[in-house]
Formats: structure tokens, C-alpha cells, sequence
């Protein structure tokens, strides 16, 4: 069975300009894939690339195995790879209920299903999307994700702007899409502790480099190796 995503030599950037060194990047069906650094690293540029919004300056992308075309963000949307983004472009002045209507693909979950992750939305299926809380809207944002029936769902900083309390509560649901949905994640995220406490595998991104790469667990456990690979340390070349 072919991975659900995969990058051979994935190059990024914007315009001329590469942010992301030749990426080598394999996530299995049923994962998560956390993807860590400091700010300016690259990440949001992977997953705008990933999800065609940026056109790659070499590389493939696959998805199932199938490659896709380059810079074309609705034929990455067809194949499947849905971007939750950082500022969450939701339609501010319509309701909930609305904003997951007008996003739902045929074949996707219903709003049911995908309200039973949500159950704080279901309250709120009247309101503005603009008058919700941050933490609502996030969810609102991933529940739109989830309704264009992602195979590969890339989240982008769930927790910008959020308390950390709402973020404990946020993050494990990325879990349950894993194993409830299907699709798989890659998951940007600077709360590391939490994303690795919800990842099956992990790398972390300096200046455009994989310093770090493998099994979520085991790089928890080595906070010194962790940090080590935020200030550079290059120990791995993908996960
Ligand atoms: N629109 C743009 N045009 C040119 N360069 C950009 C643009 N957006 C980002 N960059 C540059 O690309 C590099 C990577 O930025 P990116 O936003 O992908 O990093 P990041 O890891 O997501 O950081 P953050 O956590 O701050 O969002 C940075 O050097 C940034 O200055």
C-alpha cells in the first residue's frame, strides 16, 4: 500500500527564493505527523506548498501514490489534501451551520458525524462564525476541514491565540480524526509537548532544514536532543 503522503525532494519557497532545503518526507496511513521548529523555519511554507497554494520549485508530492500537479490548489484540493489554515479564513458573517454546508463535499462526513468531535459547535450552529469564541472558531475551521473529506489534513498552528487550556482540550481531537476519519494529519504546531503527546512521528524544521526526525515517544523523552535540533543539530535527514 502506498503511503498517504509523500515528498521526494521537495523544494519551497517563495518565488525564486527556496525556504525549504530538498525535503524527504513519507506519512503512513492512520498518522500523525507533527511538524515543530521556531518561527520562520518554514513550516507554514510546506504546508502552502503542500496544499498547492505555493507552486514547488522541484520535487514531487504524492498522495496515495499518485503525483500531483504542480502549484494547482484545487487539484490538491480534489486529491484530497486540505489545508486547516493559521488565520482560519472562515466566512465571519455566516453561521456555523453555513460555513460547513457551503464546504461539505459529496461522500464527506456529515455535519452530524463531524459535530460529534465538536459537541461546543453543535450549541453554536446558529451563530456568526465571527462571533465566536477563538477556541469555537478553530474548531469550526478543522470541522470545515473535515467536511471536504480530507485524506491529508494539514493543520496550521491550531492553538494560534488560544489559551493554553483551550489548546489541551483542542489538540487530542486530532487523534480521533486520525482513527475515526481515516484521513491523516500533518500538524504544525509550537506547543511541542502537546503535539507529541498526539503524533505518531515528528521533525522539526530549522532555517528550511529537517534537524530531527522520527517516532513522536522518543523524541518526547529526549528533551535535550529536542532542543539541540531547535538550535541546528542536524542528527536526521526525514522522517
Ligand atoms: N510571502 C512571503 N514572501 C517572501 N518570503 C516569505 C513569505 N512568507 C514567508 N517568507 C519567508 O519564508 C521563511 C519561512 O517562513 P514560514 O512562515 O514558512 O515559517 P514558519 O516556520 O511557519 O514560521 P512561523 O511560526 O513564524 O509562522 C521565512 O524566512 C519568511 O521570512
Amino acid at each position: 500500500m502506498s503511503a498517504a503522503l509523500e515528498c521526494r525532494g521537495l523544494v519551497a519557497g517563495h518565488g525564486p527564493v527556496p525556504v525549504l532545503r530538498p525535503l524527504d518526507l513519507t506519512v503512513e496511513h492512520g498518522t500523525v505527523l507533527a511538524v515543530l521548529g521556531p518561527n520562520g523555519a518554514g513550516k507554514t511554507t510546506l504546508l502552502n506548498t503542500l496544499a498547492g497554494l505555493l507552486p514547488r520549485l522541484g520535487g514531487e508530492v504524492l498522495v496515495d501514490g499518485k503525483p500531483l500537479p504542480r502549484g494547482r490548489p484545487r487539484a490538491a484540493n480534489r486529491a484530497g489534501l486540505i489545508l486547516v489554515p493559521d488565520d482560519r479564513a472562515l466566512f465571519t458573517t455566516l453561521t456555523v451551520r453555513e460555513n460547513l454546508t457551503l464546504a461539505r463535499r459529496a461522500g464527506a462526513p456529515t455535519l452530524d458525524e463531524v459535530l460529534d468531535m465538536f459537541p461546543a459547535l453543535r450549541e453554536r450552529l446558529g451563530v456568526a462564525a465571527g462571533a465566536l469564541s477563538g477556541g469555537e472558531q478553530q474548531m469550526l475551521a478543522v470541522a470545515r476541514g473535515l467536511v471536504q473529506k480530507p485524506e491529508v489534513l494539514l493543520i496550521d498552528e491550531m492553538s494560534m491565540g488560544l489559551a493554553p487550556v483551550i489548546v489541551e482540550e483542542l489538540l487530542p481531537v486530532v487523534r480521533r480524526i486520525v482513527d475515526e476519519t481515516g484521513a491523516v494529519v500533518v500538524l504544525v504546531e509550537q506547543h511541542v509537548r502537546l503535539a507529541l503527546e498526539v503524533a505518531d512521528n515528528a521533525i522539526v524544521l530549522v532555517h528550511g532544514d529537517v534537524t530531527l526526525a522520527g517516532p513522536a515517544t522518543g523524541l518526547a523523552a529526549d528533551r535535550r536532543r529536542l532542543e539541540a535540533a531547535y538550535l541546528g543539530g542536524v542528527e536526521a535527514g526525514a522522517a
